[in-house]
């Protein structure tokens, strides 16, 4: 290929552009994925350990080339296991941006009316929650996007039944045998109840938040789920998506978050005095 320009004894065409363009997107959103998590420290390590290895390589360090070597040979395994939910992540993400997604892919095309007509109706959700925070009784509400979440419905006890804010209450009633978890909503269904979700491992989650916060973070971060949470300590409501918690929300914000982030509907007004966002992604 003809080059474009020389830097001394480099010759560099289009190619080689694009290819340093691309590997910036790449470790870009590769940053975006891991900051800060505790995947971010391992990634550093490894790096620089991978640099050492080419360092002790080119000075010609026989015995240190050779242990640095065997633990590079493992270096691809060892990344897979260890980022297994920073790769979940990362292709989330360009399985979202990309054209195949149904929800690109079919913008604008007739067929999308009938998912418009599809949608569920978010009174009961939020009644329940406003009912459950003025008795300070916790609850944890998921909604399933593009994928039903059957493996952590499957951790609970399925339900499949209609959505009602009665049916909420019941379920998050303290004496209930099912207050317990997490409930997942999905097809417009109450899919299951007392459901354990993965909880964030991310150590900038503020202490103030306990163990349901940080399973709706850690649910949030692993999949493109909304999760609602009512605090039993404070009975603030909450919404959590991509690991970032918008907390102390009324009524209206909630349904306005909700639609936002369900249903892609811009919100009417600005942002609502009272709303904080904890950004703990
Ligand atoms: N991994 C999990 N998956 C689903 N639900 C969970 C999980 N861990 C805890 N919970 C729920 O959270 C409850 C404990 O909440 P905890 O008080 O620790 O959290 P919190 O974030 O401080 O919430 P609150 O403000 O309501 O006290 C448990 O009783 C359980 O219902």
């Amino acid at each position: 290929m003809i080059p474009l320009f020389t830097i001394g004894f480099l010759e560099i065409n289009w190619l080689d552009i694009a290819d340093i363009l691309l590997v910036t997107v790449l470790l870009y959103q590769l940053y975006k994925v891991l900051t800060g998590s505790v995947a971010l420290k391992i990634f550093v390590g490894l790096l620089s350990v991978y640099l050492l290895y080419l360092v002790v390589k080119a000075a010609g360090m026989e015995l240190l080339t050779i242990i640095l070597g065997q633990f590079m040979g493992v270096g691809v395994l060892a990344m897979i296991i260890l980022f297994q939910q920073e790769i979940r992540r990362f292709l989330m993400m360009i399985g979202k941006s990309s054209p195949f997604n149904k929800d690109n892919f079919f913008l604008g095309f007739p067929w999308r009316k009938a998912e418009t007509e599809n949608r569920i109706n978010l009174t009961p959700f939020i009644e329940a929650a406003k009912s459950l925070a003025g008795k300070n009784t916790g609850a944890l509400i998921v909604f399933a996007r593009s994928s039903e979440l059957k493996f952590y419905a499957e951790s609970g006890d399925l339900i499949d039944a209609v959505v009602s804010k009665r049916l909420l209450l019941s379920i998050f009633n303290k004496t209930s045998p099912l207050h317990d978890g997490a409930v997942i909503i999905a097809n417009n269904r109450i899919k299951a109840a007392r459901c354990i979700l993965p909880v964030t491992e991310n150590n900038d989650v503020p202490a103030s938040m306990g163990l349901r916060h940080r399973a709706a973070i850690g649910l949030s971060e692993v999949t493109d789920s909304v999760v609602l949470v009512v605090s039993e300590e404070t009975g603030q409501i909450s919404l959590v998506r991509n690991g970032e918690v918008y907390r102390n929300l009324a009524a209206a914000d909630l349904r306005s978050k909700l639609n936002h982030f369900l249903f892609d509907i811009e919100p009417k007004s600005t942002t609502p005095a009272g709303e904080k966002s904890v950004s703990v992604a």
